[in-house]
């Protein structure tokens, strides 16, 4: 059954909405999905990152240092959530950063895709160029963070359980909790 394709027709998008969570959840590639069935643009920021230093995160991390990188990330996301509606796929650690996380709240819907840790190590290891994954044994770096940031994650407005499988089938699941959130009530 091929997963539905539609935005339910209640869904205003009046302000952009961000997702969080951990590294390989799919906050990118969904993001990018979501962006396009919403009609609004899309902005991952890490690739703006990458744009603006004209490198990869990896040498990012290698020439400057996470402080720095963390500071940049902020900066991105602050340049971003004061533009129109957009989707914004965050890097996993943004979300954790105080400042940061106070402007999405403010400004944005935020979503936690979340997913369990067996699927994180599958799908980081599909792209091994996370700086943070290079040191060490990938599944226990990732249950450490999860174990860290968790609690910071579930203070997004939505939690959405990333499905295997079609991207779409992700997507549709926050675009149902979407309309849910705003019917009742929001002021988002
Ligand atoms: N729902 C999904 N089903 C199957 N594979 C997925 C899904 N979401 C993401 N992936 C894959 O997992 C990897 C990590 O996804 P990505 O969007 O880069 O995650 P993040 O931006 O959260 O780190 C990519 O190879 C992507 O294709
Ligand atoms: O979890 C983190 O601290 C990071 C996640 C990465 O983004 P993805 O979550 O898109 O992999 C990227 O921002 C950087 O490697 C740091
Ligand atoms: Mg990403």
């Amino acid at each position: 059954m091929i997963p539905s394709l539609t935005r339910p027709s209640s869904l205003r998008i009046n302000r952009p909405i961000v997702l969080v969570g951990l590294m390989g959840v799919g906050k990118t590639t969904v993001g990018r999905r979501l962006a396009s069935k919403l009609r609004v643009p899309f902005y991952d920021a890490d690739e703006e990152i990458e744009k603006a230093a004209n490198m990869r995160i990896s040498e990012f991390f290698e020439t400057y240092g996470e402080p720095a990188f963390r500071d940049g990330e902020r900066k991105v996301i602050e340049r971003l959530l004061s533009g129109p509606p957009h989707v914004l796929a965050t890097g996993g650690g943004a979300f954790m950063n105080d400042e940061t996380r106070a402007l999405v709240k403010e400004k944005a819907i935020s979503v936690w895709l979340r997913a369990d840790l067996d699927l994180l190590v599958k799908r980081t290891a599909l792209r091994n160029t996370r700086p943070l994954l290079q040191n060490g044994d990938p599944r226990e770096i990732l249950e450490n963070l999860l174990k860290e940031r968790a609690p910071t994650y579930a203070k997004a407005d939505l939690a959405v359980d990333s499905m295997e499988g079609p991207h779409n089938r992700t997507v549709d699941r926050i675009l149902k909790k979407l309309a849910v959130f705003q019917r009742r009530g929001s002021n988002k």
